[in-house]
């Protein structure tokens, strides 16, 4: 079982170790206009695949975006943990809004 977290660390040992037929390293190879593309791919055929029935495919498209999106973030040098820490921040953003939207629905 990989989870995301384990995921990054791999991708960025990829980097930071480029290994011989590695799709990772052959995304950091060619470079940030070729990770763009393939963000650009996925993320299109998450859509398509959430206009169809199959949950399966939904799933296979969103998994396959969420590693492209991971080797993005590697390519930047931004960690899972930076994410983590700005939904963290939000999520007492947005209970102030809804405390603010609470009080004007009175
Ligand atoms: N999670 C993934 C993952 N998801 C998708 N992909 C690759 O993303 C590609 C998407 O398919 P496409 O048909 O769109 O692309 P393609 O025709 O293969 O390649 P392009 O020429 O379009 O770039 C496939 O080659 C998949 O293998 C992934 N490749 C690697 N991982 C994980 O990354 C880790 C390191 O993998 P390696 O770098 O390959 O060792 C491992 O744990 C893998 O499971």
């Amino acid at each position: 079982m990989q989870d995301i977290d384990e995921l990054y660390q791999l991708i960025l040992n990829r980097k930071a170790n480029p290994k011989e037929g590695s799709y990772t390293d052959y995304l950091f190879t060619k470079g940030l206009d070729k990770i763009l593309k393939k963000v650009g791919e996925e993320s299109t055929e998450v859509i398509v695949a959430a206009k169809n029935d199959s949950d399966d495919e939904f799933i296979y498209e969103v998994a396959d975006l969420t590693y492209h999106v991971l080797v993005l973030m590697a390519n930047r040098g931004i960690s899972v943990d930076q994410i983590k820490r700005e939904l963290a921040e939000r999520e007492g953003l947005m209970s102030k809004t809804k405390e603010r939207r609470d009080i004007q629905d009175l």
